[in-house]
């Protein structure tokens, strides 16, 4: 008799509870994180690393010394939760995991899904990306009725856009903040899509990536609404709120703050034209929206 296959989500924050929640609806699903939590199937992270399909939602600038220090690859299939770019390095999450799981083993979860609805059950639309059709394949069937899957090869538009429109939605927030108009908001996220498609295309993303959900599903789904944390970020700095205020009452992760120093770096290292989210890194940093505003409609 064959065994049933076991799944676990590692990082039992909003993310990985709300995927585990949906994952739990067709089969006993594992959960563990840093911190024990009072989950039903609450597990240890060895027991967890044991399953043969992981999800793993940890937010993207611990990833990598959380690698280090916990992960042994024991050929398990692994999707990736995370959206964000490592800022100390510039480095995308796929290049980071390279080091300890083979792109055969390996997929990352995009499109717009804010955690809040899905541990509700509300219905939505998720991408799986991964160079393996066979991965996907695997992971499919764990999906409950109400969330919709995707397949797409395209790892890097993917993890592109599901990065950078944390940044935009920063952007977006404080065009909110400093009641600048639906015009404005509007203009504003759709160069913003054309900034991260540009941004992608230097690392190889498809243009179809950023039209779909993994890109503009994303993007507009957490550049307009309060729900996200990025966002809400964006509309503390337009009220001149401190950053660290503003994150210890976020109390969650808020990936586009990191994130746009990795796009900065990025951008000045290859040449591209990365107005809005340079100008979201120089707000992080202290310099007034309002003269990032000037800049920007300036330039
Ligand atoms: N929330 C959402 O709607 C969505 C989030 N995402 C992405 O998922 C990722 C996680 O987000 P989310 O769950 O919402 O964030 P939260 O802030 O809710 O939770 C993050 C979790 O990461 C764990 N963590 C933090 N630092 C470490 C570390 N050094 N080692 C191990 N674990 C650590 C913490 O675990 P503990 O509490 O146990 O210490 C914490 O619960 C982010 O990249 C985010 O962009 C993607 C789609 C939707
Ligand atoms: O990625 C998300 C929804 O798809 C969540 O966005 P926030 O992290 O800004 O809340």
């Amino acid at each position: 008799m064959t065994k049933k296959p076991t799944i676990a989500v590692i990082g039992a924050g909003k993310w990985g509870q709300a995927l585990h929640f949906a994952l739990s609806q067709k089969q006993e699903t594992l959960i563990t994180s840093r911190t024990p939590r009072d989950i039903k199937n609450f597990t240890d992270l060895q027991t967890a690393l044991n399953c043969d399909y992981l999800i793993i939602a940890i937010p993207a600038q611990q990833l990598k010394s959380w690698l280090k220090e916990n992960f042994v690859f024991k050929n398990q299939k692994v999707l990736v939760a995370s959206k964000g770019i490592e800022a100390s390095t510039g480095e995308f999450l796929n290049e980071i995991y390279a080091d300890y799981v083979p792109s055969s083993n390996i997929g990352f979860i995009s499109g717009p899904s804010f955690a809040a609805e899905v541990i509700q059950g509300l219905p939505c639309a998720l991408v799986l990306n991964s160079t393996s059709k066979k991965l996907y394949q695997e992971f499919k069937p764990f999906f409950p009725s109400f969330i919709k899957t995707y397949y797409s090869t395209d790892v890097i538009g993917a993890e592109v856009a599901g990065a950078y429109k944390n940044v935009l939605a920063i952007a977006s927030g404080i065009c909110e903040g400093l009641n600048l108009g639906k015009n404005a908001q509007a203009s504003l996220i759709s160069r913003g899509l054309v900034e991260m498609q540009r941004f992608g295309k230097n690392f190889g993303a498809k243009k179809s990536s950023f039209i779909g959900l993994s890109g503009a599903g994303d993007l507009f789904l957490t550049a307009s609404s309060p729900m996200s944390r990025n966002y809400r970020v964006g509309l503390g700095l337009a009220k001149d709120k401190k950053l660290d205020e503003i994150l210890e009452e976020l109390g969650e992760v808020a990936e586009g703050v990191k994130t746009s120093e990795a796009i900065y770096k990025l951008s000045k290292e290859y040449n591209i034209y990365t107005p809005i989210a340079n100008e979201v890194k120089l707000i992080l940093e202290g310099k007034s929206p309002q003269d990032s505003l000037k800049d920007l409609l300036n330039s």
